[in-house]
């Protein structure tokens, strides 16, 4: 059987301090309690950028704006395929809440490696910590 492939939005949320923020998974389903970039699934007739502004909203409660890609990475899993179209983002109104995740974190990029995300997210943090360290 052909493996399902995910199109997943995923925002790079970065505030003044240059911290950006993760949040983690709920304890059931997929990836239980990993972190991660915030976002999801790209629906029918989309842009990433239309996905992630209503990812966001949804599992934030926040308007963000993309202001450009970082990354577009395709990944296998053992279930099936992502590809995560990474956009860097910014808060331009409210203040964002834990609506869909078990919690949120604001952090620097050298700490990212210190929490637990999927493997398809080593790429996006190696050019993270490269970038804006
Ligand atoms: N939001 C997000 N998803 C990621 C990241 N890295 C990564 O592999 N993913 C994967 C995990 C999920 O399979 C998918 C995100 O989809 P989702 O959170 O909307 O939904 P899901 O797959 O958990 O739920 P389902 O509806 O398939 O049951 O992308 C990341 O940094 N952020
Ligand atoms: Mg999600």
């Amino acid at each position: 059987m052909n493996k399902s492939h995910k199109h997943i939005g995923v925002a790079i949320i970065i505030n003044d301090k240059k911290e950006i923020l993760i949040d983690r998974r709920l304890p059931t389903g997929v990836m239980a309690n990993l972190w991660e970039f915030p976002g999801g699934k790209i629906e029918r007739g989309e842009t990433p950028e239309d996905c992630i502004i209503r990812e966001i909203k949804e599992e934030l409660g926040v308007v963000v704006r993309c202001d450009r890609i970082f990354a577009e990475i395709t990944h296998d899993y053992e279930q099936f395929t992502v590809t995560l179209y990474v956009y860097l983002c910014h808060i331009c109104q409210g203040k964002p809440q834990p609506l869909e995740c078990a919690e949120i974190l604001w952090v620097k990029p050298h700490e990212l490696s210190q929490f637990e995300f999927p493997s398809a997210n080593q790429e996006i943090i190696s050019k993270l910590q490269k970038e804006f360290s």
